[in-house]
């Protein structure tokens, strides 16, 4: 219904504009009379806009609605009678003036009325179905049966050789469509959608005040709410973005050379990259924060408008026009999904009418500014050898406007962040593959988390008590760990994976959903508590087997068993993971040699654990930084000398010596304590000396990130990385190279 209504709306822009310029003989009075028939149709919402919106707030918004309807079609359904009865051009044209201009008055009063009251008709979840739908039929679908309604109903006449009584030629016809599209959604708004009207408590209240009081509210709210703020700046860059293309597109198709033609083809792609960008976009982006989607789009628009400034040839201008509607669709969905969803209904009126009146003014003022400079610029023909570009006026505004866009899109994306730092580009194609990445969890470490990885058999289990034994020689708190199998729960885990006695054993996404079950429960209980309480913690076993054995051995998609690991994980990373890299063959030896039987795993074929092993050395070889792969047929001693040379610089950084020596003093002054690392690092024994001072100050640590973050170098990078650094789906594995070389200082990526 509202669908027809907008048919008939753009139906209406068209004919009167139309019906105007048909009036006059010469082509300047027509080209006058027909953009000042449609600028009269922009201008009212200045004069009305301000209190159209209260007015959805403080009346019913079914009785807004009906009664604007229907004194939208008395106007509208007047302006053909006038010649009928016998006006003159003059009068005829005036009075489509003044009545077009009361029309659209009073639609600026009944589209904030109905938007107020959408909402509340439609469940949050089906909102955005609701507005794609909206969308499409209002600036996707109508616009263009609009046009070519007018232009069939046209040829048809001509050609059908019939001779039309003069009150129904098709521009006629088309103004009387248009006048009973408004009579029909009164009806149907009256007796149909009762409901709609939207009494409130909180309404109610809010219309005991003036209406003055009410409008400088709604302003309040629009400013003190960052959510509102950013979506109503973003909404109208992206209508100005939208605006300067409209205005440029003439000169622009004549400097493609391409003429008339390519002028309309232009246009007509901006709108079907409109429809697609509002059809498609949800389904492409998936779980996407909309909030992000929204910024994202606006760049991706102005990003888009850029590239049209550059193009120089029609096919690469088509492809940027399709990529300006799609972002500018997506955009204007994901907003007004956003503004349905997130606007209280007390306030919901005057926001709208924020919108639109602001997005009409925009779309008015860029279009004509763009038609003015572009009309001022010379243009110049620029040889690159193969082929020349013309440099003109309008290529410079559309850069520039693309490059206003761009930075409003990026200031509305900060605004509106609700997933403050999760990488972007890792978040819009983890979403697009259907995984959007989690925030990290927040936890400030101050501990050293070390992880033995490999085959069956590596000799894991005993270097991990060599290197505990060592580490609580020099006095520190150790916690040694194994997954599966560390907590309660995951004993009775490991025993569903592992034994034999439970028949043919878990599916292989049962299994891999199993141990990510394992190591959730684990991290979230052991890992975490003495990570952030400062130990060193020793892990037989984390991600990495997962990604080795379910993803290779197992052949699951390795990129979803990471994104399921650090899920569980939270992100939590270790810092150094040793890899003691083992022949299967001499691995299962060594495990049949220890005599207590194979368990589910070990009994896997040859092949099997050939490919545990070289995905493992895969995922070593693509962060090396973070590795330390050794070859595991080297005598015991041997390796465990290695782990800890490489070791001891981490353990160093993660125990200042100054904090560890006098606790409080270097939380009073992590200035001071972040400009000696050289002298904590000169000082291993000291630090190393009084683990249990620095195992002691927790709770200040805990209380300041940032300074816990500054007051080393190397924990502070350490905590930041496993604080910001989120779920990595990109398939290099939760232990992928991201964020490991960059400390922040601040506790962000
Ligand atoms: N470097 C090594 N060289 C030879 N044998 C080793 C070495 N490290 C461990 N072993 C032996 O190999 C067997 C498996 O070692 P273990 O530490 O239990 O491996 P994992 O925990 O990786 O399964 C044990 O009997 C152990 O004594
Ligand atoms: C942690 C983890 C282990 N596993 C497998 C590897 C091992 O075969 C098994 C148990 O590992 P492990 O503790 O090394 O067993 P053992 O002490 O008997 O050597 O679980 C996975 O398949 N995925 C995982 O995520």
């Amino acid at each position: 219904m509202l669908g027809l209504a907008s048919f008939g709306d753009w139906i209406g822009l068209l004919a009167t504009g139309l019906f105007a310029s048909a009036q006059f003989d010469n082509s300047a009075a027509q080209g006058a009379a027909f953009g000042g028939t449609i600028a009269v149709r922009l201008l009212p919402a200045l004069l009305l806009g301000p209190i159209a919106g209260v007015f959805a707030d403080r009346f019913d918004r079914r009785y807004t609605m009906v009664i604007t309807d229907l004194i939208r079609f008395v106007f509208y359904g007047s302006i053909p009678l006038v010649p009928l009865f016998g006006g003159s051009a003059g009068l005829t044209v005036t009075w489509a003036t003044i009545a077009t201009f009361v029309g659209e008055t009073i639609t600026l009063i009944w589209i904030p009325a109905k938007e107020a009251a959408v909402p509340n008709l439609i469940p949050k979840s089906r909102i955005e179905i609701s507005n794609q739908l909206t969308l499409v039929t209002t600036y996707g679908i109508t616009p263009i049966l609009a046009a070519l309604g007018l232009s069939a109903l046209t040829a048809g006449v001509q050609h059908s050789g019939v001779t039309l009584p003069d009150w129904a030629q098709p521009v006629q016809l088309a103004l009387y469509l248009n006048a009973l599209s408004r009579l029909a959604t009164a009806l149907v708004v009256f007796f149909g959608i009762r409901e709609i009207g939207g009494k409130s408590a909180a309404r109610e209240q809010a219309a005991e005040q003036s209406m003055t009081r009410q409008f400088l509210d709604g302003w309040k709210y629009i400013g003190r709410t960052p959510l509102v703020r950013g979506l109503v700046l973003g909404i109208f860059g992206a209508f100005a973005a939208g605006g300067v293309v409209i205005g440029a597109a003439r000169t622009y198709a004549t400097s493609l050379g391409a003429g008339e033609a390519a002028f309309s083809l232009l246009f007509g792609v901006i709108f079907l990259g409109l429809a697609v960008g509002i059809g498609l976009g949800p389904m492409i982006v998936k779980e996407l924060s909309r909030r992000r989607w929204f910024g994202m789009s606006i760049v991706l628009s102005s990003g888009s408008v850029m590239f049209l400034g550059l193009a120089f040839h029609l096919s690469m201008a088509l492809l940027g026009a399709l990529l300006v509607g799609a972002g500018a669709g997506m955009a204007f969905l994901a907003g007004l999904t956003l503004l349905y969803g997130e606007v209280e209904d007390a306030v919901r009126g005057r926001v709208f009418a924020v919108v639109q009146i602001g997005v009409r003014m925009v779309l008015l003022l860029a279009i004509t500014l763009a038609g003015l400079l572009v009309g001022l610029g010379s243009s110049r023909q620029l040889d690159l050898g193969a082929v020349s570009v013309d440099v003109s006026s309008t290529r410079v505004l559309l850069l520039v406007a693309g490059a206003i866009g761009i930075w409003v899109g990026v200031g509305a994306f900060r605004q509106m962040d609700d997933k403050k730092g999760v990488p972007v580009l890792g978040d819009l194609f983890g979403s697009v593959r259907g995984r959007p990445l989690a925030p990290p969890e927040e936890f400030v470490r101050t501990g050293v988390f070390v992880v033995f990885e490999g085959g069956e058999g590596a000799g894991k289990s005993t270097q991990v008590n060599r290197l505990a034994d060592a580490l609580r020689a020099e006095g520190r708190d150790v916690v040694v760990t194994r997954e599966p199998g560390a907590t309660d729960i995951g004993s009775r885990i490991r025993a569903l994976v592992l034994d034999k006695e439970h028949g043919a054993g878990p599916s292989p996404r049962a299994e891999a959903l199993l141990y990510a079950a394992d190591r959730a429960h684990h991290v979230a209980t052991v890992v975490r508590p003495a990570l952030a309480r400062g130990a060193v913690v020793i892990s037989d076993r984390y991600v990495d087997s997962s990604l080795a054995y379910q993803g290779a051995g197992r052949t699951l998609p390795v990129q979803e068993i990471s994104w399921l690991s650090s899920w569980a994980t939270g992100g939590l990373k270790p810092d150094l993971v040793v890899l003691l890299d083992v022949d299967p063959g001499v691995g299962l030896s060594r495990v049949s040699a220890r005599g207590a039987g194979a368990d589910r795993l070990e009994s896997e074929s040859r092949g099997f654990h050939e490919r545990v092993r070289y995905a493992f050395l895969d995922l070593a070889a693509a962060d090396p930084k973070r590795y330390l792969v050794l070859d595991a047929a080297r005598p015991a001693e041997q390796i465990a000398a290695a782990v800890s040379e490489r070791l001891t610089p981490l353990l160093v950084a993660a125990t200042p010596a100054e904090s560890a020596a006098t606790p409080a003093e270097s939380a009073a002054t992590p200035a001071e304590s972040a400009a000696t690392p050289a002298e904590s690092a000169a000082t291993p024994a000291e630090s190393a000396a009084t683990p249990a001072e620095s195992a002691a100050t927790p709770p200040q640590s805990a209380a300041t990130p940032a300074q816990s973050a500054a007051t080393s170098g190397r924990s502070g990078a350490a905590s930041a990385e496993s604080a910001a650094t989120p779920v990595d789906p990109a398939g290099e594995g939760p232990v992928a190279p991201s964020g490991a070389e960059k400390p922040p200082v601040d506790g962000r990526p």
